[in-house]
């Protein structure tokens, strides 16, 4: 594509050299780079971009898009100026493969919680009424079959738009995505045709990055300011910013809420631990989920399902037969007759719904042991409060490791312990090694007792120090229970 083509969509403030260059490839990382692409230079959290322009040229780049003009200038690079080369960067590589978002229907989906188990029961629901799909997720992104491992929860907007061509090409007619705070804050999403938005909820996370819980809200709610007016905007009654977050969208505007009139409502009839029996919008129906919040989850996907216009009887039908998401509330059954709880929640928010859902079912009839623990190098401030929240539901709570990252684990469990007073500590015991914490639970559990495992879900890794060990909470399980 030439170069005065790739940049249409953006407002360069100088270009210095030949606009008429065929470029094969763009990129924001320079290690990527390859000869007669065009490199982008971003300003990161880590590093500022503009320092690798000199080495992208000499791995081929013939052309930088770049906040500010290098001193010294190749004369063979052609040299774009903008003012905002992340906003840039999304919006050009929307035009470098072809804009296929425009040519897809995309639903994106952001909040705090719900948004990998919402975009995939979609994703499997479509599938199941007959179109071809494409998933965004953090678990793993799908073009229709193909699997493509995911790094992050919403790809760099390279290999977004890389993705969502492919999904092009393979016939997708729906795709859905997790939008992150990190994704929206930093543009990865800038220049994406959006057919719809979908609101989870608001809770704490991610505070060491946004730093006050206003920008988290903001930068979650700038996705809905940012959708146009042939689209629609799905929130939460239920949740305080759910319509806050719609306060200034251009979209249809539709409310779902399981305890107050909206566009959609649903209420529990029964509840066990193989699933629930619900009313949806005036009509039954059976589904395999347990628990408050996947009712809202799965009334999202209902209202989303109706916006894109499916027909409800359709729609119940395909949601009787959806499975939960791996490592969401994913029921483990012991051979002693106890149940483990396999689910990645890893926010206060997350804690406490999971373990109400788990008592909603109990119904006063068995002990809750929770293993868990938290991420290094994220929200310290959510630390005691998750111990606090799993302490209060649970009548033993074994801490241990997640992902300490580059911290001491250690630490990040004193740092979750200063939420608990003496009676909770009593209740509490520390256990570093994942699998030694696992395995003591399930020798503490007795029949009909449930063992919840917080915090790692899907994840096949522990990280530690930068290099990921595999590991993973479900095969733990099964090699703890075959061993008895
Ligand atoms: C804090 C954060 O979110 N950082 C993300 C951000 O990086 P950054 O802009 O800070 O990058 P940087 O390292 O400062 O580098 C600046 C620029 O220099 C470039 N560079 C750097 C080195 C080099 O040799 N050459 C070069 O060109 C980089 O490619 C980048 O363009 O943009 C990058 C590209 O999109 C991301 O890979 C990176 O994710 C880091 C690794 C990360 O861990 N992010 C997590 C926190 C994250 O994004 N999580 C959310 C979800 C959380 C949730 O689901 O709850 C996610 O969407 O996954
Ligand atoms: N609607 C909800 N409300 C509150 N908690 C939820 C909700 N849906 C899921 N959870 C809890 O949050 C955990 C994470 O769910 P899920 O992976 O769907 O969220 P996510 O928003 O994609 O998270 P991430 O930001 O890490 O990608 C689940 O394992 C469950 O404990
Ligand atoms: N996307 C989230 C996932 C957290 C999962 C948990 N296992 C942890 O490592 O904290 C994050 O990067 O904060
Ligand atoms: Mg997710």
């Amino acid at each position: 594509m030439i170069i005065s083509k790739l940049i249409s969509g953006i407002k360069p403030i100088n270009i210095i050299g030949d606009v008429n260059k065929e470029i094969v490839g763009v990129n924001i990382d320079s290690r990527k780079i390859e000869a007669n692409h065009l490199f982008i230079a971003v300003k990161g959290t880590q590093v500022d971009g503009h320092r690798y322009i000199e080495t992208a040229i000499e791995k081929g780049a013939v052309a930088v898009l770049c906040e500010d003009l290098p001193e010294e200038k190749a004369a063979h690079v052609t040299y774009i100026q903008v003012q905002d080369t992340t906003q840039a960067a999304g919006v050009v590589a929307t035009v470098f493969y072809g804009e296929p978002s425009k040519k897809v229907q995309l639903v994106g989906v952001t909040g705090t919680n719900g948004k990998t188990t919402i975009a995939t029961l979609l994703y499997n629901l479509f599938r199941k009424l007959g179109y071809k799909c494409g998933l965004l997720s953090t678990v793993c992104n799908y073009i229709e079959d193909e699997a493509v491992p995911a790094d992050h929860t919403t790809p760099d907007p390279i290999e977004l738009n890389y993705l969502l061509s492919r999904m092009v090409e393979a016939g997708c007619e729906y795709v859905f995505m997790e939008c992150s705070s990190h994704a929206i804050a930093q543009k990865r999403i800038a220049g994406l045709h959006f057919a719809g938005g979908i609101f989870t909820n608001l809770t704490r996370d991610h505070l060491d990055y946004h730093k006050t819980f206003e920008n988290y809200r903001d930068a979650k709610k700038a996705f809905f300011d940012s959708l146009p007016k042939t689209s629609f905007a799905i929130t939460n009654a239920d949740d305080k910013n759910g319509m806050y977050m719609v306060q200034n969208t251009k979209a249809t505007v539709k409310t779902y809420s399981t305890r107050s009139l909206a566009d959609f409502k649903a209420r529990i009839i029964e509840c066990h631990f193989e699933g629930m029996y619900l009313e949806i919008d005036g009509r039954e129906v059976g589904v395999r989920f347990i628990g408050k919040f996947n009712v809202s989850n799965l009334l999202a996907v209902y209202g989303a399902s109706v916006m894109l216009k499916q027909q409800p009887e359709d729609i119940l039908l395909a949601l009787s037969t959806l499975h939960s998401v791996s490592g969401r509330l994913e029921p483990i059954y012991s051979p002693e007759g106890f149940t483990c709880i396999v689910d990645y929640a890893h926010t206060p928010d997350a804690l406490e719904n999971v373990l109400l859902a788990i008592h909603d079912v109990l119904n006063g009839k068995g002990k809750v042991i929770t293993v868990c623990g938290a991420g290094g190098n994220r929200d310290k401030g959510k630390r005691p409060l998750m111990a606090q929240e799993a302490i209060k539901q649970s009548d033993k709570v074994i801490l241990t490791s997640d992902n300490p990252r580059f911290e001491d684990p250690q630490d990040i469990l004193n740092d979750m312990k200063e939420g608990l007073n003496n009676a909770q500590l009593k209740k509490t015991l520390t256990i570093v090694d994942r699998k030694e914490a696992i395995r003591t639970a399930c020798s503490l559990a007795q029949k009909g007792d449930v063992v919840l495992v917080a915090g790692k879900g899907h994840e096949d890794y522990q990280e530690i120090n930068g290099v990921k060990h595999h590991f993973n909470d479900k095969e733990v399980l099964y090699e703890i229970f075959q061993n008895d």
